[in-house]
């Protein structure tokens, strides 16, 4: 266990066989006009079977970006700059064993050392989204049923010949295919993949679905869009499902549902889910483990109860509000005094980045903390020097010490 935070915290470590993922050192950066963004810096965490992984924190603080770096979808001028991820998959292992140019420790392969082909063909039969707005996953244009029928067929191409081009090759999404110019003809998904999504639509809970697979996208309400969308992450059979803020955009009781959903396929199939929210009572209701990022660091992390009863670092204890209690978590993140930081390169000094927002900001906090073991036994670590020593008010910075506008 303390294994796992060591590396965490730099040490390098390959990744343990009940990790379906194991991200290292991973870093993105965004390069604009305005100079170099680092929106991911030097992030590591697990993802192991069957469990609910919750990322959290404040908007803007790169949970968005660290998993799109995951499916290598992070856009121009974006760039993951650093770190591995890496997958378990003993065919794709096997497959590139003997390639010196790709990374394999076991049944595990480096994803970013892989061929770009090879990790597009990943996503809908290993990974698959769903995002806040279900539009973006649908095409208009294409009834409901098609586009899920579609990543049905993606899969079991995937299945049928894991180790052939052509199922590598094909993408995931006829929505996609569109984008990307090739249309295809009509009847291009066979019955029994229309059938499975018919299926999979009454599994996710949406009524008559043998009437609804032949609706458009713009004919569903925004829950009964969202569970379609679910039903095609579903489709794919992933190992690992990314869920960035899958029911913000909701009203409560349809949220409930959306998340009962997610944990009943989440049971049933064995699966991962990377759940990525602001809304701490969403964590505290679905969340295994969980990541604490801000300003591009995962901050703090743990088991929930670990992180949830006894946070240590002031960012964490700041967005739970001033009592942290599991049986009646704040519904949403508290607002912190002071401003997330913009992550530009030039401004970013060689410090804590939370200091300047800290209310027990010590001399220690300017220089970087590394990640600190707090409980190996809960795999609770945090980067805060308050990890280790309580805080000493005759350490505490001045007030004005970052300018004094961060009160
Ligand atoms: N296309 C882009 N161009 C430049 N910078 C970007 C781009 N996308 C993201 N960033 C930078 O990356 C940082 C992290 O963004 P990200 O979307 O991961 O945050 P987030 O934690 O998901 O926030 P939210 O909760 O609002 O979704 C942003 O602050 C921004 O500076
Ligand atoms: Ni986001």
């Amino acid at each position: 266990m303390s294994e796992r935070l060591q590396a965490a915290s730099g040490a390098g470590r390959g990744p343990d066989a009940d990790d379906v993922l194991s991200v290292s050192n991973l870093s993105t950066r965004f390069f604009t006009e305005e100079g170099q963004i680092n929106a991911v810096e030097s992030v590591s965490f697990d993802i192991r079977d069957n469990e609910i992984l919750g990322i959290v924190g404040e908007s803007g603080s790169g949970k968005s970006v660290t998993s799109l770096s995951l499916i290598d979808l992070v856009e121009s001028p974006g760039r993951i700059t650093e770190g591995e991820v890496w997958y378990r998959s003993p065919d794709l292992a096997d497959e590139f064993r003997s390639n010196d140019a790709v990374s394999v420790d076991g049944d595990h392969v480096d994803l970013r050392t892989v061929p770009p082909r090879v990790r597009r063909s990943l996503r809908g039969p290993s990974f698959s989204t769903i995002f806040q707005d279900p539009m973006s996953s649908f095409n208009p244009s294409i009834t409901v049923g098609e586009q899920i029928a579609e990543a049905v067929e993606v899969q079991r191409r995937a299945t049928a010949n894991p180790r052939s081009t052509r199922s590598r090759t094909q993408g995931y999404g006829l929505g996609q295919y569109l984008l990307d110019g090739i249309i295809p003809g009509r009847g291009y998904t066979s019955e029994e993949s229309m059938d499975r999504a018919i299926e999979l639509l009454e599994q996710v809970g949406i009524p008559d679905p043998a009437d609804r697979v032949d609706e458009y996208p713009g004919q569903f309400s925004g829950g009964m869009l969202q569970r379609a969308m679910i039903a095609q992450a579903l489709a794919g059979e992933p190992d690992v499902l990314i869920a960035d803020e899958p029911t913000t955009a909701l009203d409560v009781t349809i949220q409930a549902q959306i998340l009962n959903l997610l944990r009943e396929v989440q049971e049933e199939r064995g699966m991962s889910i990377i759940l990525i929210t602001h809304d701490l009572g969403v964590i505290a209701e679905m969340c295994d483990r969980v990541c604490v990022m801000y300003a591009g660091e995962i901050v703090e992390r743990g088991t929930l109860n670990a992180v949830f009863d006894d946070p240590v670092h002031p960012y964490t204890e700041g967005l739970l509000g001033s009592i942290p209690d599991l049986e009646d978590p704040k519904p949403r993140l508290q607002p912190i005094a002071g401003n997330v930081p913009g992550l530009l390169d030039s401004e970013m000094d060689d410090r804590c980045y939370f200091a300047d927002r800290c209310p027990n900001a010590m001399e220690s906090c300017l220089e970087k903390p590394d990640e600190i073991v707090v409980d190996a036994a809960t795999e609770h670590g945090a980067k805060c020097v308050l990890a280790e020593r309580p805080y000493d008010p005759d350490e505490a910075l001045p007030a004005d010490y970052f300018g004094g506008d961060s009160e």
